[in-house]
């Protein structure tokens, strides 16, 4: 099912707030802001060796990955949206 990037968000937000067994988003907020970054870091990498050699299906994926995990460290600091959205 397609969702935009705020339904996702709204989604992971209720999943931090009702911690569900087995959420790969819970486990990683108990790992932590380094741990997380870490994870946006080596996405981050992903999305663009698969820009630069991959094709686009592949890319677009990495990159869905990669805004997945900047979600995540969102709200492993506790930040809004709008907090983003506000420097745009
Ligand atoms: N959109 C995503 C999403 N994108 C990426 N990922 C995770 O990001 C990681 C991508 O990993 P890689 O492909 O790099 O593979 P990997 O390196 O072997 O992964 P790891 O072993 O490091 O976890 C996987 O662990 C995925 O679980 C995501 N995990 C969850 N979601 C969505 O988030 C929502 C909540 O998910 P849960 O918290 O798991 O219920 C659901 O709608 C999910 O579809």
């Amino acid at each position: 099912m397609m969702k935009t990037f705020d339904e996702l968000f709204t989604e992971l937000s209720e999943k931090a707030r009702s911690r569900p067994e087995g959420s790969g988003t819970v486990a990683a907020l108990d790992a932590g802001v380094h741990a997380v970054g870490k994870k946006v870091v080596e996405e981050a990498a992903e999305a663009w060796m698969a820009a630069e050699y991959e094709s686009d299906e592949a890319a677009a994926e990495e990159i869905s990955q990669l805004l997945y995990h900047l979600q995540v460290l969102m709200l492993a600091r506790g930040l809004r949206l709008e907090d983003v959205y506000r420097h745009l």
